[in-house]
């Protein structure tokens, strides 16, 4: 191409007659052969200017700046978007829907390879075979939580339980985050496709709704994506759903003549670790047990032990003993299972009744020094002592509880309650049983503080504190008995005032109630090596 040359010929427009006015040595042979208005591409020889190898000439008219005149961008805009109306009438009019979705969505892929040679797309259909996909089922529920300005098309509904709307990715719509720094895109893409299968669709016709997500990222991001992403969005969902469960309680039925079976019904005790009474250092410490507790199924497995956690819950009558389980219950969302001894006859119905129970949940026995003689009791005298499994002895429960009942599930919580922490038998107290001890105490100042945000919603200051403080430093009283006290007005000074003279009173007749001598208070961890050695045996 080196031996040729490109030269532009124009009428020009500063006169009104027909002149040319060219370039180069050829302007001898294009003179005066253009009309006004006129344009001509000239290739010429650079070897023999002279020489015309191509000539075009245009008949449009031209602006003064050999731009295209205004009247001819429209013109061409016109025709152009007039037969792109008209051929994608037609497209949606003779080619039927399938093909056009298929057609649409291989042109949008090839276009966006394309233009994007380095992204990923990782595609997660709904489901797999025959089963259902379970990480479609969790990218359905992550993606509940996400909005995005660009999408403008939502899917919402409503339970009628539910006061919240839940919304959904529509067909084709796009949602895009950022995970770090790494800009990941979600599509969600339904298709009606032709059911090979044979068998029946909920369409009813022969065809069925196939859908699936997309996540598309940069190549390079593919096992960041793949081993840390996804692993987070399956822990959201997680987090979600556990929001979302209802906390049920489980008690003995006792259906007349058949076994005793559990009957369940919600946990309807709202009590959090936000209301209860409990001094802020021995909260958090339990809190962070929980919370250690069920991240470390792995360090249980690798450790060979079963997951679960025991707590010994001790204090005076109405210290908020059965409120922690609620709280802990509602912290966790685990189900209670709530036993009571006394309706247990034998180690072989003990096992039975603790098989029953599922994962993520707490087995309950309360007051157990005071709810069964252990281990003597037996069913009937005149039978054989050697047989365990008609009578119910404290190594059947204990031998049950460290072994086979919690190793054949995960999560489990046991928790034992006692007002009389020295009544019970050591064998229960033995390191690795119960790995917590936690003293429930009278009501400190701060535990009273609690109680007045939760009961009168005082925040942070009253002008009866003081007062109350000075009281608590002389009588001992249970949360129960001043949340008695804040619940009988509306009016928090007529409250409080109330709560002064009951101190005063109490102070008074200087009542010392329950194991008021205990010295141990709070929480109290066994230490893990003495767990270790001890385990396993009764
Ligand atoms: N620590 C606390 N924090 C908040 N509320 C409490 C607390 N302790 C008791 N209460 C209130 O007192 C009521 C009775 O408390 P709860 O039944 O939890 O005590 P308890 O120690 O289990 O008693 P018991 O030993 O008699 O079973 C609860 O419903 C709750 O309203």
């Amino acid at each position: 191409m080196n031996d040729r040359q490109i030269i532009w010929l124009e009428t020009s427009p500063t006169f009104d007659r027909q002149e040319a006015p060219v370039f180069g040595d050829t302007s001898q042979i294009s003179r005066n052969s253009l009309a006004f208005g006129q344009k001509m591409l000239l290739i010429v020889s650079t070897t023999m200017p002279n020489c015309v190898l191509t000539k075009t000439t245009s008949t449009a008219k031209m602006s003064l700046n050999g731009l295209p005149s205004p009247a001819t961008i429209y013109a061409t805009y016109a025709s152009v978007s007039s037969s792109v109306m008209l051929l994608r009438t037609t497209f949606h009019q003779i080619v039927p829907r399938q093909v056009q979705q298929y057609v649409l969505s291989a042109i949008t892929r090839f276009f966006y390879r394309s233009i994007v040679p380095d992204q990923f797309t990782l595609v997660v259909e709904e489901s797999r075979g025959m089963a259902q996909n379970y990480l479609y089922d969790s990218f359905q529920i992550y993606m509940t939580t996400k909005d995005n300005p660009k999408t403008n098309c939502l899917k919402i509904s409503q339970s009628q339980k539910d006061q919240k709307l839940t919304s959904k990715l529509a067909h084709s719509q796009e949602i895009t985050e950022f995970y770090q720094g790494i800009e990941i895109t979600w599509a969600f893409i339904c298709r009606r496709t032709e059911n090979t299968s044979g068998k029946n669709s909920s369409q009813g016709s022969g065809d069925i709704m196939k859908k699936w997500f997309e996540l598309r990222f940069k190549k390079v991001h593919k096992e960041t994506v793949m081993d840390s992403y996804i692993p987070f969005v399956l822990e959201e969902v997680k987090a979600i759903k556990n929001a979302k469960r209802v906390v049920k309680l489980h008690t003995l039925g006792n259906v007349y003549g058949a076994p005793r079976c559990w009957d369940s019904i919600t946990l309807e005790h709202s009590s959090t670790f936000e209301t209860l009474a409990m001094e802020p250092n021995e909260k958090k410490a339990l809190k962070d047990d929980l919370d250690l507790f069920v991240k470390r199924k792995d360090y249980f497995k690798r450790v060979g032990r079963a997951w679960k956690r025991g707590y010994l819950l001790y204090g005076p009558p109405g210290t908020g003993k059965s409120s922690l389980v609620a709280a802990m219950a509602n912290y966790l969302k685990f189900d209670i299972y709530d036993l009571q001894l006394m309706n247990v006859t034998s180690d072989f119905e003990f096992r039975r009744l603790l098989l029953g129970t599922a994962n993520r949940s707490i087995l309950v026995i309360e007051d157990i020094d005071c709810s069964v003689e252990l281990p003597d009791r037996k069913i009937k005298d005149n039978r054989d002592n050697s047989n365990h499994d008609l009578k119910f002895t404290l190594s059947g429960l204990l031998n049950f509880i460290d072994g086979i009942w919690s190793s054949c599930g995960d999560e489990r919580i046991i928790i034992f309650t006692t007002n009389n922490k020295d009544k019970l038998d050591p064998a229960l107290l033995r390191p690795g049983r119960m790995d917590m001890h936690i003293h429930m105490s009278y009501l400190t100042f701060n535990g009273f503080k609690t109680l007045a945000s939760t009961y009168l919603d005082i925040k942070h200051q009253h002008w009866r504190f003081r007062e109350i403080e000075e009281l608590f430093g002389s009588v001992q009283v249970t949360p129960a008995e001043v949340a008695e006290e804040l619940m009988k007005s509306s009016d928090s000074d007529v409250c409080l005032g109330g709560l002064v003279d009951f101190l005063n009173d109490k102070k008074r007749k200087r009542t010392t109630i329950g194991d008021g001598e205990n010295t141990d208070h709070g929480v109290k961890h066994i230490p893990q090596s003495k767990k270790m050695k001890t385990n396993g045996c009764c």
